[in-house]
């Protein structure tokens, strides 16, 4: 048919084509009625438009040498090894031609078959076209909801997937640190014990060591169904699941119709008879039960992702939408464009859309033998080594392990020391496959205590080093005189200062600077005789263990923060709220953990608080303990005992925490230039531990005094560990707001916001910074100390 016929006969259906509906169809509208026509008439039309041709030949070439740049630019990033940025070219890229191929093209067969059916019909009928066309407004209002459920899909099947790598993460961790809780315990107790006890201690031991081997290793059959994994997520090393059990659970696993269930009830069977045995302490056991908690919930998470798949009539929905909207569309611009450019619209938008859908559905299901699975066994091998690395230890004494060349022979270690050294030791192996276990146990740089020295290489190498011996000097940063003074914590009350002197006495000649409830402070002749006392593994005294550090050098506003790494923020919430972020220095909060983890120990430490409902008693989500004046929850009031629980004296509130609460608000009225609140010098303080599942429900703190809440005395608080969400308003009939309280910050709210209601909506879990995480290992979760003044 002639070009002036096309347009002629064209003039009563086709002036629709003339509307441009589809987005940049003027252009394209032009085009294609050219195209349709050259078609037929040869090469004509594109003669009259020389043009336009010219501006087609250019877009072509544009989009060609795009592509090829792509594929050049990632040629280059995998020659250069490179493999984030080799996308293109990688053997998972799209223009692989294997089976490794990340996306697959199958699902756009049926799209291009409805794209070829509409080519021929424009071949076939080219006057007829607009009678096939379907109004792009349909396609408009089914691209809504499809938009809005794709997007849905997406981010839930990729959250599905990191949540489930990072659930089998946790699982290895948990193994990890237990065993290492297990290992370091033990190390202690191996140098007082003897006999009998010791064996069956150490028999249990090495149950549990294998226990959780086995429990990573079923976990594992379990998840991957049994089935390999893809070559590039193997394992060199996979022993199997009984490697490690004693000939009795070998057994039994066997028997066991469901063995990851077995292996975590052992555990914790395992850990009881620890506790039993006394080989583990509450604190430690509970420490213990918590993380195989959490590996069972972790192992439970992904056991759901891999049973359930996304609900049938969602997918349903989605999918229907998307056939039809993606079928369909060449018949939405069938005349707009010619036939290459309806096909390759076609193919691009399929691409694009079915491209979303079945990346999610890969994602959805990220347990198998697929190279962007899970790689299970590479997570799990490094955990599975960590027994025999455990077991290694037993044969290497401490004091005579060689760090890179380095003979420490000649420091005595402390068994935590042991621990720092022997993890760097770990980590220098590379015994760990998975760079983020490594980083988790690597040991926290050294900062303070001058005992660590012995434990990293850094400031070894800078001690031996002697242009550098004055920065190591600095960096310890504990005056002579502080150096002397040794804190001994978990002194119970019955004892007296002279026994606890006799026993610190055989490390050099002492005296007893001041004692108070739970414990003590002991200043020796020389600092060599603190780092004696610090290195010996235990201090049993009259039966209880008591707890050594040094004391605090007294330096003014030492504990403020000076990494640039964390700026001190005020942020001022309210009138009588302010909020400082990264207000205490690392230092500091390394001191602080160690000091409540010692005090939390002793008999008057931690214990789970309860308070009186309508008509039970409660128990609070989080463990607590007071220094200074206990906080009874159940009378509220404020008392010299612990008279809601054991009735033991409760411990004393030491010198440099009173400090620090003062400095804290003499530093704010710095910083702000106007005094901030009326000054408090606290007379309690108390100390709360929350779990990643602790809360603590909206309320006020109302048990101080009538003129302490009157004066509007700010309540303090700082928050150590875990980051966590903080609720708080004026009043439960306002809008209830929050914050994120991370470790370091503090949070003062007093004068006309004294009586503010607040609470912990929740811990997030893992959020413990890197350089606290040593410290806070047996104590995982969140701590807060809140200072009051209470008369
Ligand atoms: O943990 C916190 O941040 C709040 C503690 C608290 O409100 C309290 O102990 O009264
Ligand atoms: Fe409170």
């Amino acid at each position: 048919m002639p070009y002036g016929t096309w347009l002629r006969i064209g003039q009563s259906p086709l002036r629709l084509l003339r509307q441009p509906r589809f987005p940049a169809a003027g252009f394209w509208h032009v085009s294609g009625e050219r195209f349709f026509a050259s078609a037929r008439s040869g090469t004509r039309a594109f003669k009259k438009v020389p043009k336009l041709r010219r501006a087609q030949s250019l877009i072509g070439v544009g989009l060609g040498g795009s592509v090829f740049l792509a594929v050049a630019f990632s040629k280059a990033a995998a020659k250069a090894g490179r493999e984030d940025e080799a996308i293109w070219a990688s053997r998972r890229g799209p223009l692989a031609w294997d089976a490794q191929r990340a996306i697959e093209f199958a699902p756009l067969i049926p799209c291009i078959g409805s794209g070829l059916v509409a080519v021929t019909i424009t071949r076939m009928y080219p006057c007829q076209v607009a009678l096939f066309r379907v109004p792009a407004n349909v396609h408009e209002l089914v691209a809504l909801p499809l938009s809005i459920l794709l997007a849905f899909r997406f981010q839930l099947s990729y959250d599905r997937w990191w949540q489930s790598r990072q659930h089998v993460q946790d699982v290895s961790i948990n193994a990890v640190a237990i065993a290492m809780s297990a290992a370091n315990n033990q190390d202690s107790m191996q140098l007082s014990l003897t006999g009998k006890l010791k064996g069956e201690i150490e028999e249990n031991e090495r149950r549990l060591l294998g226990l959780l081997d086995a429990a990573c290793a079923s976990v594992e059959f379990k998840l991957s169904c049994g089935k390999p994994p893809h070559p590039a997520n193997d394992s060199h090393v996979w022993e199997p699941m009984d490697a490690h059990l004693n000939p009795e659970d070998a057994a039994a696993i066997a028997r066991a119709a469901h063995p990851v269930l077995w292996c975590f009830d052992s555990i914790f069977s395992t850990i009881h008879r620890g506790q039993m045995l006394g080989a583990y302490s509450a604190e430690l056991a509970s420490g213990m039960y918590e993380r195989a908690t959490a590996m069972l919930t972790a192992f439970r998470f992904c056991q759901m992702v891999l049973q359930q798949q996304s609900p049938a009539p969602f997918m349903v929905h989605l999918r229907t939408l998307l056939l039809v909207f993606c079928v369909s569309f060449p018949f939405t611009i069938i005349g707009y464009v010619g036939p290459w450019g309806l096909m390759l619209m076609q193919i691009a938008l399929s691409f694009s859309l079915l491209g979303i859908e079945f990346v999610s559905r890969q994602m959805e299901h990220p347990f198998g033998e697929d190279e962007s699975d899970i790689p299970l066994k590479q997570v799990m091998a490094g955990t599975r080594g960590i027994g025999a690395v455990l077991d290694l230890r037993s044969h290497v004494a401490c004091s005579e392990l060689k760090l890179s060349g380095h003979d420490v022979r000649e420091r005595t270690a402390t068994p935590e020391q042991c621990m720092l050294t022997f993890v760097g030791t770990v980590a220098l192996r590379s015994r760990l496959a998975e760079p983020n276990e490594a980083t988790l146990l690597r040991p926290p740089p050294h900062r303070g205590p001058p005992g660590y020295a012995g434990c990293s290489l850094g400031p070894l190498v800078l001690a031996l080093w002697p242009r550098h011996r004055p920065l190591l000097a600095r960096r310890t940063r504990r005056p002579a005189e502080g150096a002397k003074v040794l804190f001994v914590g978990g002194v119970p009350p019955a004892m007296s200062s002279e026994t606890i002197l006799q026993h610190m006495e055989r490390f050099g000649p002492a005296t007893v600077v001041k004692r108070c409830r739970g414990y003590l402070y002991i200043k020796f002749a020389e600092p060599a005789a603190v780092a004696k006392a610090r290195a010996a593994p235990e201090h049993l005294v009259e039966g209880a263990s008591l707890t050594v550090e040094p004391a605090l050098a007294k330096k003014k506003h030492w504990y403020c923060q000076t990494d640039p790494e964390y700026p001190v923020r005020v942020r001022k919430l309210g009138t009588g709220i302010v909020h400082i972020q990264n207000m205490i220095s690392m230092a500091m909060q390394r001191h602080l953990a160690r000091r409540v983890l010692s005090l939390g120990r002793s008999p008057a430490g931690f214990y789970r608080p309860s308070f009186a409902g309508r008509h039970l008693k409660h128990r609070m989500r989080l463990s607590t303990f007071c220094l200074g004046q206990h906080w009874d929850t159940l009378s509220h009031e404020y008392t010299n005992v612990r008279s809601d629980s054991d009735g033991l004296p409760v411990l004393s509130l030491s010198e440099d925490l009173l400090d620090l609460a003062c400095g804290i608000q003499h530093d704010l009225d710095q910083k702000c230039k106007k005094q901030m609140f009326p000054k408090m010098r606290p007379q309690a303080c108390i100390v709360n531990h929350y779990t990643t599942e602790g809360s603590l429900g909206l309320h006020q703190d109302l048990d101080e005094s009538e003129s302490s809440l009157h004066e509007g005395l700010p309540v303090i608080s700082l928050s150590l560990g875990c980051s966590a969400r903080f609720l708080f308003t004026m009043s439960p009939e306002e809008e209830i707001r929050s914050c994120v309280l991370k470790s370091g910050d503090i949070f003062i709210f007093g004068g006309p916001a004294r009586l503010l209601h607040h609470g912990i909506q929740k811990v997030f879990p893992n959020t413990t910074p890197k350089k606290l995480q040593g410290d806070l290992a047996s104590l995982p979760g969140r701590l807060n100390l809140t200072f009051r003044q209470i008369r």
